[in-house]
């Protein structure tokens, strides 16, 4: 049973109201060295550390806050969802009624997980990836020349591509010598084409990745590459693998070389540390790697579990993002990682936070009456400064900012330039930006005048590395989880999106003249948008 206290009906919520009426004061003369401020407001979990001082609070709200999560329940619903609760549930209404068990997946480093029987089977399916990625690194799997495969195209969308494809860029360096990887999502045939002409598909193993199965635009780019295959003499079942739910129309074992499983209590967008990431990251980074990325994410998930709101990363973001956007007025927020290996994160943050929070009705069925999920975008730093930052600093919208950085580069290669390596010039530039903003510069010529005031705060740790990259995974998946208890909303299904695939179904019937009734609409949208534009296909 879900804890029915929530940011509407928590006692400290018209309390944590009137404090936002006079929230601290960052551009105050001093106000920033206050008290050890910058010093005390700093939290760790794992390896990261989180520097808070420059968000609108003090001691009264971060009471509050605690308040709040403890009214809430939040860390005991973290755990009830660790150890099986169905909780991806509407009351009274039909709704997917599933346990959300993503957490399982990297429970595997202790002799007691969580979820036993999810975490055995997640055990299971990895030992047969490191038998498969064993027997690729031998040479006892090879092309139908005898040669080893050195690429792999994954092919997926959503939670099947994001999640994957941003680790996999964050983790670059870290491949074994000789294996690269593409990735192909869009149904956008170009999408496909341009990725297909940069590898030797004899050399290339296809990592057809679905949870459901049917994902129309993941089912055509199957058949794309397929007949790529063919048309190249390469027999299909000799190079793609599929990862799928058990069930699935794609569970077909013998059509694919290798079939891996991943379960429907595990949701799409928080799915990168369960097959759907882990095949793909096993072929390109070594099963080693792989553990040491789940065991990052893993170490997070226990820390979590820590009530005290200033001892928990992930929990104290969350509600600093509840306080900015409930009790102060964001609307959205700004994700910028100092690295630009980062630089597809904050494409998968937004269907991870955005998916699961852009609801407008409660887990009991009834319509919020409070803001959910906020507008989550971002870019990396320092490129982001010479595009967006003037709003950031002086715009009418006030756009809290969560910013990552590390202290060390990933490569190791760098070069002093007036007096200063480049790493050491993207984390100044990175800690002077959330400064900037937090106490801005009073300027006679208002043009010129730094309100300040407008809050951020650090995540910083030593090194992108496979451990660092899955705790900071799991401090998102947290923080985002942690979020959705505090509105009391469902962050596990995803019923917005239906309507569009639906709508579009319609529309693909009318391109072919076949009009459904009541489909008139789209009938005449679809003409209104393609009449006189020249529509012939040139070859
Ligand atoms: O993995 P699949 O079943 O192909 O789903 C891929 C994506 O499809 C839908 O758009 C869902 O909204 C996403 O949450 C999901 O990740």
């Amino acid at each position: 049973m879900a804890n029915l206290c929530h940011l509407g009906t928590a006692s400290v919520t018209r309390q944590l109201q009137d404090l936002a009426t006079h929230p601290y004061n960052l551009a105050r003369e001093g106000a920033l060295q206050a008290d050890g401020r910058i010093e005390k407001y700093v939290c760790s979990s794992g390896p990261f550390r989180l520097l808070y001082s420059t968000q609108r609070v003090d001691e009264r709200v971060l009471d509050g806050l605690q308040q709040l999560a403890d009214e809430c329940g939040l860390v005991e619903q973290f755990v009830r969802m660790r150890s099986g609760e169905v909780m991806n549930r509407i009351d009274g209404f039909e709704c997917e009624n599933r346990q959300v068990l993503h957490t399982s997946c990297r429970d595997l480093f202790t002799a007691n997980p969580k979820s036993p029987e999810a975490t055995a089977k997640m055990r299971a399916e990895l030992d047969r990836l490191k038998e498969f990625l064993g027997d690729v690194e031998r040479g006892a799997i090879v092309n139908e020349r005898g040669e080893t495969f050195t690429t792999m195209i994954n092919v997926g969308i959503g939670g099947s591509d994001l999640g994957p494809r941003a680790i996999y860029e964050a983790l670059k360096p870290y491949g074994l010598p000789g294996r690269s990887v593409q990735f192909i999502a869009n149904v956008d045939p170009d999408d496909a084409a341009e990725k297909l002409a940069q590898v030797d598909l004899s050399r290339t193993l296809v990592n057809i990745v679905s949870k459901s199965g049917t994902t129309l635009e993941t089912l055509t780019n199957e058949l794309l590459v397929v007949n790529r295959l063919r048309e190249a003499g390469l027999d299909p079942a000799h190079h793609c693998l599929a990862v799928t739910g058990q069930g699935s129309p794609m569970d077909n074992p013998e059509k694919y070389l290798r079939s891996f499983y991943m379960y429907d209590y595990i949701g799409g967008r928080y799915s990168a540390t369960s097959m759907v990431g882990a095949v793909m990251l096993g072929f390109y980074l070594g099963y080693d790697q792989l553990l040491e990325f789940l065991e990052g994410a893993a170490i997070i998930d226990y820390t979590a579990e820590n009530r005290d709101v200033r001892e928990n990363v992930p929990l104290l973001m969350a509600l600093l993002g509840v306080w900015n956007h409930n009790f102060l007025g964001s609307a959205s927020l700004a994700i910028l990682p100092y690295s630009q290996a980062l630089h597809r994160f904050p494409a998968h943050l937004q269907q991870c936070d955005m998916e699961s929070n852009g609801k407008s009705v409660d887990r009991q069925g009834g319509t919020v009456n409070y803001l959910t999920g906020p507008v989550v975008w971002g870019e990396p730093g320092t490129n982001g400064q010479h595009a967006f930052y003037q709003l950031l600093h002086q715009g009418t919208e006030i756009v809290p900012v969560e910013f990552i950085g590390f202290i060390k580069s990933q490569y190791g290669s760098d070069l002093e330039v007036k007096g200063s390596s480049s790493q050491e010039k993207l984390l100044a530039n990175l800690l002077a930006q959330a400064l900037a903003m937090a106490v801005g510069r009073p300027d006679e010529n208002p043009n010129r005048n730094f309100a300040g005031n407008r809050p951020s705060m650090v995540l910083m740790a030593e090194r992108l590395t496979p451990q660092t990259m899955g705790a900071l995974l799991a401090i998102y998946e947290a923080k985002i989880v942690f979020q959705g208890f505090v509105w009391n909303i469902n962050s596990f299904d995803q019923e917005g999106v239906q309507l569009g695939k639906i709508l579009a179904t319609r529309i693909l019937e009318s391109m072919k003249g076949r009009v459904e009734s009541g489909a008139e609409v789209e009938k005449r949208f679809l003409e209104a948008a393609t009449t006189g534009i020249n529509t012939t296909h040139d070859g």
